[in-house]
């Protein structure tokens, strides 16, 4: 040993553990229009969601969108809140993955299982700031989008990254990547489309897979969401063995005046009740979890539309959200991030 002096009082700084971090959009903390509003602004502010010179963009949505857009959003809240909760079913889904990726991952003792939304609450920095506050100088995040797109996985990464620029001991990261070609997935996905179709009364002439949208212009721009919806599709379809055509592939929930992804799928799905294929299922295979997009958008407002043109039957397959498939999906991600950082065994693998 050297004679050299050392400090002392050494800080007592936890480590050793590991941590996962499950990171969905984000949702309101209320369906009131203050509290819609306070989210939109944080959501709508983040240039990877709005790619427009700030100076453009800002007197638009101080000015137009947030004097206008929150009352109409909360509206469409309130209609799929939860009374009792008192959260959007976002927050209850997201939360109940968490939980039960917890109890599947018991055995490994080193590991922290967390949920955090990008915007609004529960925020990335408070619990990526309570897992290093338990010791986790390792962290897998898990951004819940199944498909890769700058709008969505990057930001989860801005922020995570921003949140850890002020750390002195920055945990070691891992970003689990996107799985929108993962035998698990699209087998679970197969399979819960199944469930769901052969629970109805009636038998759909078309389903459609209705992804979330994003501007044609970041597609344009590289952004592979597109590419990667369609790889999902066509091995879901592929998976399921069904004929050419019934599976249809389409993209909803758009925003502003500019060229969204198409085909959109209120308008496929309206034209087709005008043309006599009035018996449709709907299922959201992009959303890890049902939310404002599937559970109103589809199931409430699309509906309506539907059968207002014509339809004659009308259904919206859940998400996977916390369902024995959806966790198998949600684990097996995991368990590959966490080869090597824990003692996991690799049983559970991507590639069949
Ligand atoms: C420019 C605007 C938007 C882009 C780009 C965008 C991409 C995108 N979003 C999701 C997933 C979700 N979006 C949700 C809600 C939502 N999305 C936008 C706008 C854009 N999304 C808005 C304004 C809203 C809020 C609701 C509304 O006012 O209409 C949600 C649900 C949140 C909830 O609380 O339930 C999800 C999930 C993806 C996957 C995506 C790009 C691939
Ligand atoms: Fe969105
Ligand atoms: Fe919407």
């Amino acid at each position: 040993m050297s004679d050299q002096p050392r400090p002392t009082g050494h800080p007592d700084i936890r480590h050793g553990k590991v941590g996962v971090l499950l990171v969905n959009l984000g949702t309101p903390d209320g369906c009131d229009t203050a509290s819609v509003r306070r989210y939109l602004r944080e959501f709508l502010s983040d240039p990877r969601v709005v790619e427009r010179p700030r100076w453009l963009w800002y007197p638009v949505l101080y000015g137009i969108i947030l004097t206008f857009r929150p009352k109409r959003s909360a509206e469409a809240y309130a209609k799929v809140w939860d009374r009792e909760r008192d959260e959007s079913p976002l927050r209850t889904y997201s939360r109940d993955q968490a939980a039960r990726l917890g109890e599947r991952l018991a055995g490994l003792d080193e590991v922290e299982v967390d949920w955090a939304m990008r915007y609004g609450n529960p925020a990335i920095e408070a619990r990526l700031l309570v897992l290093r506050e338990k010791g986790c100088d390792r962290v897998v995040v898990v951004p819940l989008y199944p498909q890769y797109s700058a709008t969505t996985t990057a930001s989860v990464c801005d922020e995570v990254f921003r949140v850890l620029s002020a750390m002195r001991w920055m945990p070691a990261v891992r970003v689990a990547p996107p799985w929108h070609d993962a035998p698990v997935y699209i087998d679970a996905l197969a399979r819960s489309l199944e469930a769901g179709l052969a629970a109805l009364d009636f038998e759909p002439q078309k389903v459609v897979a209705s992804y979330h949208g994003i501007p044609k212009r970041y597609f344009d721009a590289g952004d592979p969401y597109y590419c990667h919806c369609m790889k999902t599709s066509r091995l879901l379809e592929a998976r399921l063995g069904w004929p050419g055509g019934r599976l249809v592939t389409a993209f909803q929930s758009t925003f502003g005046p500019e060229e969204w992804l198409t085909p959109a799928t209120d308008e496929t799905v309206k034209g087709w009740a005008a043309n006599g294929t009035d018996r449709v299922a709907i299922f959201n295979p992009g959303f890890v979890a049902d939310c404002i997009e599937t559970l109103e958008e589809i199931d409430i407002a699309l509906r309506e539309d539907f059968f207002a043109a014509g339809g004659r039957a009308f259904a919206h397959v859940p998400c996977l959200n916390a369902s024995d498939e959806g966790m198998d999906v949600i684990e097996t991600i995991v368990r590959r991030e966490l080869c090597g950082w824990t003692h996991t065994d690799a049983s559970h693998t991507l590639s069949s």
